[in-house]
C-alpha cells in the first residue's frame, strides 16, 4: 500500500515508544526464548499474589517491577480498583506506563514459527497493524489493504481509502486457544493449528471477545478505556478481565472513530489453564455476558464524551444504571472504573491540560 514505509517499521521497532506490560503469578522463565525479540524494549512487570516471594527476572532485561505492596503505596485508597489474584492486574502496568504502545503478554506464551519455519517478531508485527490505518466503515474482501502485497478490492469507496487511526491491534495464538471452561472441558486435547496468514478489521459496531494474552494499543488513544475490571480474590467473577476491556475500549473505539484489527501476529500458548478451575472462576462471566454483551451492543456515548477518559466515565454511569439490575457486583465495578479513571489521570495529566481528542 502507497505512504506506508512497511520496510521502516519492521526495521525500526520503536523501541523508545513501546513498553512491555506482562502479568505473572508464576514464573519469568518464558522471558528467555523472547531475548531476540524484546530485549531492547522496556518490561513493566506487574507479580500478582504474594508479595512477599522474589520472582527472578532473566538477565540482561530492563524492567520496572510491581507487586501488590507497590499498587497499594502508589494507588491509596484506589488501590482496590486493580484486581488481585487474575491476570487483569496488568492493566496497572498500562497506568504506569508513559509509552505511547503497550504491548502486553501473558507469562505462558512463546515465540511461535510461521509456515516457512521463521519465528515470528511479534512487536514488528502489532506495530504494523497499529501504524497503519483501520477500515471499520467497510469490509475490504482481501483483509488488511495496508499490508505488503495487497490493497483495497474493486468496489470499494475511494472516499473511505483512507481509513481511520488504529488503536487496537489483537494478536492470536497457536497450540492452546483462548477457550472458557466448558469448551475447554468438551474438548480437552484441541489444539489450534492452523496459522491463518491475515490481519483484519473488526467493523464498527461489531462487538469481539478480546484476550489479553497477545495484546497491543495505542496507550495515548485509548489506555483509559483499558481497564482489566475488577475480577478475582473477593469478587464474584474472574477471567472476564480482558473480554470487559474489549466490550469497552471497542465501542470508545467506534465512538472515537479509531479502528481495531485482529490476526496476525501469533504466539505459542503453552499451558492449559484447569478447565474445573476455570469453572469455578467463570460461572457467574458465562450467565453474566448474555447481559453484559447486549448492554455495550445498546448503548450511546454522547457528544460531550470526546476523549477516552471522559467515554469511559459515561460508561461508568451506564454501568451502574443498567447493569446493577442483573447483579449488585456491577454497582462495585462501576465505582472501581471510577476509581481507575480518577488514578489514571493523577498518574497522567493532561499535557497542556489537554487529553487526546476524537478526531
Ligand atoms: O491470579 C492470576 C492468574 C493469572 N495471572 C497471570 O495472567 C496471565 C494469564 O493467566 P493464565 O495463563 O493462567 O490464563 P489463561 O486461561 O491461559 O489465559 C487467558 O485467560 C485470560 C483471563 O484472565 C487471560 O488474559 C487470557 O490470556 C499469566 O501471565 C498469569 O501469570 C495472574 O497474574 N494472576
Ligand atoms: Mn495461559
Amino acid at each position: 500500500m502507497a505512504g506506508y514505509n512497511l520496510e521502516a517499521i519492521e526495521a525500526a521497532p520503536l523501541k523508545e515508544d513501546v513498553d512491555i506490560v506482562i502479568p505473572t503469578i508464576r514464573s519469568l522463565d518464558f522471558l528467555e526464548q523472547w531475548r531476540p525479540f524484546l530485549k531492547h524494549y522496556h518490561l513493566i512487570i506487574v507479580q500478582d499474589g504474594d508479595p512477599s516471594i522474589n520472582i527472578r527476572v532473566p538477565e540482561g532485561y530492563d524492567y520496572e517491577l510491581y507487586n501488590r505492596n507497590d499498587i497499594n503505596r502508589i494507588l491509596g485508597p484506589r488501590a482496590n480498583c486493580i484486581s488481585y489474584k487474575d491476570g487483569g492486574c496488568r492493566c496497572f502496568g498500562f497506568m504506569v506506563s508513559k509509552k505511547k504502545y503497550i504491548y502486553t503478554i501473558d507469562d505462558d506464551c512463546f515465540v511461535a514459527k510461521d509456515p516457512s519455519g521463521k519465528e515470528i517478531n511479534v512487536i514488528a508485527q502489532h506495530i504494523k497493524n497499529l501504524e497503519t490505518p483501520s477500515t471499520p466503515h467497510y469490509f475490504n474482501t482481501l483483509y488488511d489493504p495496508f499490508r505488503d502485497g495487497t490493497d483495497f478490492v474493486r468496489g470499494y469507496p475511494f472516499s473511505l481509502r483512507e481509513g481511520v487511526t488504529t488503536a487496537i491491534s489483537h494478536g492470536l495464538w497457536l497450540n492452546i486457544p483462548d477457550y472458557d471452561a466448558p469448551t475447554q472441558l468438551v474438548k480437552p486435547r484441541e489444539r489450534n493449528i492452523r496459522y491463518v496468514d491475515a490481519v483484519m478489521t473488526i467493523p464498527k459496531g461489531v462487538l469481539y471477545p478480546m484476550c489479553g494474552m497477545n495484546l497491543a494499543f495505542n496507550r495515548e488513544l485509548i489506555g483509559p478505556a483499558m481497564y482489566f475490571g475488577l475480577m478475582g480474590e473477593g469478587q464474584p467473577i474472574s477471567r472476564y478481565d480482558d473480554m470487559w476491556a474489549g466490550w469497552a475500549a471497542k465501542v470508545v473505539c467506534d465512538h472515537l472513530g479509531f479502528g481495531v484489527k485482529t490476526g496476525l501476529p501469533y504466539v505459542w500458548h503453552s499451558k492449559a489453564s484447569n478447565p474445573f478451575v476455570n469453572l469455578k472462576k467463570e460461572h457467574k462471566g458465562l450467565h453474566w455476558q448474555e447481559d453484559m454483551v447486549p448492554f455495550f451492543q445498546n448503548l450511546r456515548l454522547s457528544k460531550e464524551s470526546d476523549t477516552a477518559a471522559k467515554c469511559y466515565m459515561e460508561l461508568s454511569n451506564m454501568t451502574k444504571e443498567k447493569l446493577t439490575e442483573v447483579d449488585p457486583y456491577f454497582e462495585k465495578l462501576a465505582d472501581a472504573m471510577v476509581a481507575w479513571i480518577e488514578a489514571w489521570e493523577e498518574l497522567n495529566p493532561p499535557v497542556d491540560g489537554k487529553d487526546v481528542k476524537a478526531k
